[in-house]
């Protein structure tokens, strides 16, 4: 397939350019997102040249095994990944290798150079945004990266630009499809947890180690890029608290369905306002979530993002957040914006921190919850697990019991209270004598109580 020019007699007369000339794309990684990017690059070049202005031309793809057959022409492929991001006639660069190192140096020898970048590396962009950005704005390229939360879900785009006048309150997301994947295999099927992610990382949605997946560090890093971008504050993954799903069992999932809920790992941000300082909260864990919620429905490997906004109210963004073809998808809206940029001359919007809103700590952070507890079945047993809780002011609203004897089993759904005073109950509650263990505390979100 030849790179074809856009006439023109076909082009708005401002945007005639006299010269030309292709811009050259190199992709760096040829995993499950750089195949779909090479493919799309490759069967819909004349489309391509159409929305930029100019042809993209790839220049070469980089890759760690030149022996692997990979369906295109071999002189395109190389390992010398660094002199690729060096040659004169790449403009564009994408980066889908993930790992820190080399991405990083990689993406900032081609910003030094004037280059513009588009990454699907979230891990890279929660710790280093800062020095990735301020070599961008310093050689006037584009850093762009809309595949590194939810995949193809436009959900970057929107915070950074259509929401850009408004005030943001809240972001809550189901943002790591892998977890999603298996959550809903276990709540749906009673499907296995291991094999469940083993099938998962077949079908191109884990990360390569999985533990960034099962643990909450994907989500987290995706939670600390939207908080920045919704905050206008810069919040690294080393500002998230995280839980993963590991100690999820099928008892959770059993009495989240009790209680007409379903359990979803999901990010948080939010603007904490408390005695009139403004601070921000960015978390992510498994929590219960109310059938009724929209974010419930969301199963499978698919991703949602609610925004909440002043002006704007609820937003919400639904799709698929992982495999080769969506991400792929969202590296190709970014690269078009990019090619255009660099075709037309300007560039698109880069980091805003202006705000630099300190982030609450988890003890001062408010939410419900459901306390699991085995407790002997005798007189007085819930007026001493109710002092508990009124001692250290979290306000009770629901108790279950079943069962009876020594292994009866207590559920207590909370009102809204701090982090640290729920521990403190749970601390008092492990102590008391007729309470044989507190067996889980899950958080239960999106309720408006
Ligand atoms: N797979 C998905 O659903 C999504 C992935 N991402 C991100 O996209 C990036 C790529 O993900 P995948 O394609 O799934 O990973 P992958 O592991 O399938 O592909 C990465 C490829 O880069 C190659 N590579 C790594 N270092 C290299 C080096 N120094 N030189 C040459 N080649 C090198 C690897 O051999 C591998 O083929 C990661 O940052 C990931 O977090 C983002 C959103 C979704
Ligand atoms: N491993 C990630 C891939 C997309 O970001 C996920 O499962 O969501
Ligand atoms: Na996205």
């Amino acid at each position: 397939m030849t790179a074809q020019t856009v006439p023109d007699e076909d082009r708005p007369a401002a945007f005639v350019s006299p010269v030309d000339k292709p811009l050259g794309v190199a992709v760096l990684g040829m995993g499950n997102v750089g195949t779909e990017v090479v493919r799309i690059l490759q069967e819909h070049t004349a489309d391509l040249a159409a929305r930029v202005g100019a042809p993209l031309v790839l220049r070469g793809v980089a890759v760690r095994d030149l022996a692997k057959d990979r369906g295109i022409d071999p002189g395109l492929l190389t390992t010398d990944v660094h002199a690729l991001v060096a040659r004169d006639d790449v403009d564009l660069v994408v980066e889908v290798l993930g790992g820190i190192e080399p991405a990083r140096e990689l993406i900032l020898a081609a910003l030094n150079a004037g280059k513009s970048v588009v990454t699907a590396n979230k891990a890279l962009l929660a710790e280093y945004t800062g020095e990735l950005a301020e070599s961008a704005e310093r050689h006037r390229a584009d850093l762009y990266f809309e595949a590194a939360v939810a995949g193809a879900i436009p959900v970057v785009r929107p915070l950074m630009q259509s929401l850009a006048g408004d005030r943001v309150d809240r972001v809550i997301g189901i943002v790591n499809g892998t977890t999603n994947f298996i959550l809903s295999a276990m709540d749906e099927t009673g499907a296995d947890y291991a094999e469940t992610l083993a099938e998962a990382g077949r079908l191109g949605y884990a990360e390569a180690d999985p533990t960034a997946d099962v643990e909450g560090y994907d989500a987290a890093a995706k939670a600390a890029i939207l908080a920045s971008l919704a905050f206008h504050t810069r919040v690294t993954s080393a500002d998230v608290h995280r839980e993963g799903i590991s100690s999820i069992t099928a008892e959770d999932l059993a009495t989240a369905r009790a209680f007409d809920c379903t359990v979803k790992l999901l990010a948080l941000c939010e603007r904490v306002v408390e005695d009139g300082t403004e601070r921000i909260s960015v978390r992510v864990y498994p929590a219960l979530l109310p059938l009724s919620h929209p974010l419930a429905r969301v199963s499978g490997a698919f991703n949602a993002v609610v925004v909440e906004a002043e002006a704007a109210g609820q937003l919400m963004f639904y799709g698929q957040g992982a495999g080769g073809g969506p991400t792929a998808s969202a590296v190709m809206g970014d690269l078009v914006m990019a090619a255009r940029n660099k075709f037309f001359g300007g560039r698109g919007p880069g980091e805003s921190t202006y705000a630099k809103l300190p982030i609450a700590p988890m003890g001062d952070t408010p939410t419900r919850y459901h306390v699991n507890m085995q407790v002997a079945d005798r007189t007085g047993v819930l007026s001493a697990v109710a002092a508990e809780f009124a001692k250290n002011d979290v306000s009770i609203s629901t108790v279950r019991q079943e069962g009876a004897s020594d292994c009866a089993r207590l559920v207590v759904v909370t009102h809204r209270a701090k982090e640290s005073a729920l521990a403190a109950t749970v601390a008092a509650l492990s102590d008391l004598e007729i309470v044989g263990a507190v067996t889980s505390v899950l958080r239960l979100e999106g309720t408006s109580e």
